[in-house]
């Protein structure tokens, strides 16, 4: 419960809102339970010599009193129930600019199903609280308080009869609703599942395709989705059996008051009047004592997602703005200079004792071209993500212009350095938007970019040309159109220092050569990082580094380290032999 105290500050920014809610309800309540009053008079009337204008009167009041409950439910619902929705709508805007701040190895570590569930299941739980839940716990104690106080004032012996079955009634609301919650929430596993099955077989259609495996994959689906379908069945039996149960329950609740009140009429203790007076309370206050057990579900479910969604709220970003950045986050201007790495140590969070880089130092001087080979894992794509402070090193430092990286504002880093990731990532939308990808102008335009990134006469073929829209993952590139397009978007803001993270695997040896060199052309003074396992293009670099598990190996200029005859050497040598081999076939 103390979980949903995390909610106050949301509740109070609507405390207006809710506190006329509040008002509305006890207004409603009133109303409610003053308009049987005038029934059980006008009853009474009848049974004596009557005026018929009394009785008008009488069921006038009624109406009113009727009427004036409904209007202020109305109000009741619109002010309560909508601060409920404006609440999640906050709150879902927080969660999801919270995401945005998380480091690196948060996602790592957490699936982004598990992410997505938490900002959906989870916001739709505490938006029943806010909304459902706070409005029927008020209400239900309002009704009980109003309608008992009327009650007693007919017959405490009557309210006694009354009220006896409600400590039941709510207790099996109580009962079947964690039972309802419990199968509701195998089928939400289950449908998490399907909609994971569907979502991979959908991304991975040609591995699916390319093995044959269509039936196999049918057949996993129709058997998640019978699970699916029984279980919902059943859910539909206990909610249907539930209802009915209840409905007769409400109705037995009547026969002692009948009975009791009868007695009473016979005795001439009690008016027919009062009898169909607590007749319309003890239906009236059916649903709020069945409301009891729902609402104490709705709460404990809330405080259960509350928790969960406390858990992403409570993670703290790794890495944070320092507090005296000298370079505001929005400014302009590429940082200039020389980036240093200084005895730079690094291990993965998930893998503490399996240092992935050790003793890194080398300097690239502003406009210099660094390659870095090595075999794979041996960390070459761990160190360029050090630059942008994808990750902080462990030990060492980075500096850009003789100024470590951790003093500097994050954003005016990023904007320094135009990044070209292995694994390229394209959004469903125009390759324009995608090259343009919030560069808000200032830098090279986007066709300039992409005639540099050697995309644009691809893209002059396409109908739509820049404004053809891509498909998920931009599933209508080839894959070195892809990888192109990622370059493009890494020029837009004209970086001053640019890593490619093997990002021309994907295309021909020739045409990585041609893309370099309109590179150098294009932006002499930019430093280049570039991750590259052919031989044909790293030699150009002015200095190339040989990683080997985790640390430097080899460091010098292509001849220099030919000269070493180590693994640079060697992997020379294989290439020149495979290019050899290939033009004899
Ligand atoms: N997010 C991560 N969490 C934990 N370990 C990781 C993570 N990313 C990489 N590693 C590990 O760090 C080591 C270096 O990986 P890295 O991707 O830097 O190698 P690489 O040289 O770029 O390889 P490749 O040439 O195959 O891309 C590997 O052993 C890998 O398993």
């Amino acid at each position: 419960m103390k979980n949903l105290l995390a909610l106050r500050p949301y509740l109070f920014r609507y405390r207006k809102s809710l506190a006329t809610g509040i008002v509305c309800v006890v207004a409603t309540n009133f109303f409610a339970v003053a308009a049987p009053r005038f029934l059980g008079e006008a009853i009474d009337l009848m049974g004596k010599p009557f005026e018929m204008h009394e009785i008008l009167r009488k069921t006038g009041l009624y109406i009113l009193f009727s009427a004036l409950s409904g209007i202020t439910l109305y109000l009741v619902r619109q002010l309560i129930i909508v601060t409920s929705r404006h609440i999640e709508f906050d709150l879902k805007n927080d969660y999801y600019a919270h995401l945005q701040t998380l480091s690196t190895s948060f996602y790592d570590t957490t699936g982004s199903g598990e992410l997505i569930s938490r900002g959906t299941n989870d916001l739709n739980a505490i938006r029943d609280f806010l909304g459902p839940g706070i409005m029927y716990s008020i209400n239900t104690l309002f009704r009980l308080l109003f309608a008992i106080v009327a009650m007693l004032s007919i017959s405490p012996l009557l309210t006694l009869f009354a009220l006896l079955p409600a400590p039941f009634l709510s207790w099996s609301v109580y009962k079947t609703g964690v039972s309802l919650q419990h199968q509701s929430k195998k089928i939400q596993e289950n449908y998490a599942a399907i909609t994971n099955l569907v979502q991979e077989n959908i991304s991975g259609i040609r591995v699916v395709r390319n093995y044959n495996r269509e039936e196999w994959e049918t057949s996993r689906f129709e058997a998640l989705n019978q699970d699916y379908y029984d279980k919902n069945l059943r859910l539909g039996r206990i909610q249907a059996g539930f209802m009915a149960v209840l409905t007769a329950m409400t109705a037995l609740s009547l026969i002692p008051v009948i009975w009791a009140g009868g007695i009473g009429v016979m005795k001439g203790t009690i008016s027919i009047g009062d009898i169909a007076q607590f007749v319309v309370y003890v239906t009236m206050l059916s649903w709020p004592i069945i409301s009891i057990g729902w609402v104490t579900n709705i709460i404990q479910k809330a405080a259960a997602a509350q928790g969960r969604l406390d858990e992403i709220f409570d993670t703290k970003p790794e890495i944070v703005e320092p507090s005296d950045a000298g370079l505001t986050a929005d400014t302009k201007k590429p940082l200039k200079g020389e980036l240093r790495f200084d005895n730079v140590g690094f291990t993965y969070p998930s893998q503490p004792d399996r240092p992935v880089l050790r003793n890194i130092s080398f300097t690239v001087e502003p406009g210099a071209k660094l390659a870095i080979v090595g075999a794979t894992g041996s960390g070459k794509s761990t160190l360029v993500n050090l630059i942008p402070r994808l990750y902080d090193p462990t030990s060492g430092r980075i500096t850009i212009a003789g100024q470590d990286i951790k003093t500097m504002s994050i954003g005016a880093i990023r904007r320094t350095i135009g990044f070209v990731p292995q694994s390229n990532f394209l959004f469903s939308d125009t390759i324009r938007n995608n090259i343009d990808f919030g560069s808000n102008g200032g830098g090279i335009d986007v066709i300039e970019a992409s005639r540099i990134a050697m995309l644009h006469d691809d893209v002059e073929d396409f109908p739509d040309r820049f404004d053809t829209m891509l498909g998920e993952k931009g599933i209508n590139l080839s894959g070195g159109q892809k990888q192109r397009a990622c370059i493009a978007r890494a020029l837009q803001w004209h970086p001053s220092i640019l890593v490619l993270d093997d990002a021309l695997s994907a295309v021909d040896t020739a045409t990585e050569a041609s893309i370099f060199d309109g590179l150098l052309k294009k932006l002499p003074e930019t430093t280049i990082v570039l991750i590259s396992h052919r031989i044909s293009t790293v030699r150009n670099c002015d200095r190339i580094i040989v990683l080997h598990d985790g640390q430097i190996a080899e460091s010098g200029t292509h001849e220099e380290l030919l000269k070493n005859g180590r693994y640079y050497a060697d992997l020379y040598m294989k290439q020149m032999l495979e290019e050899e081999i290939s033009a004899l076939s």
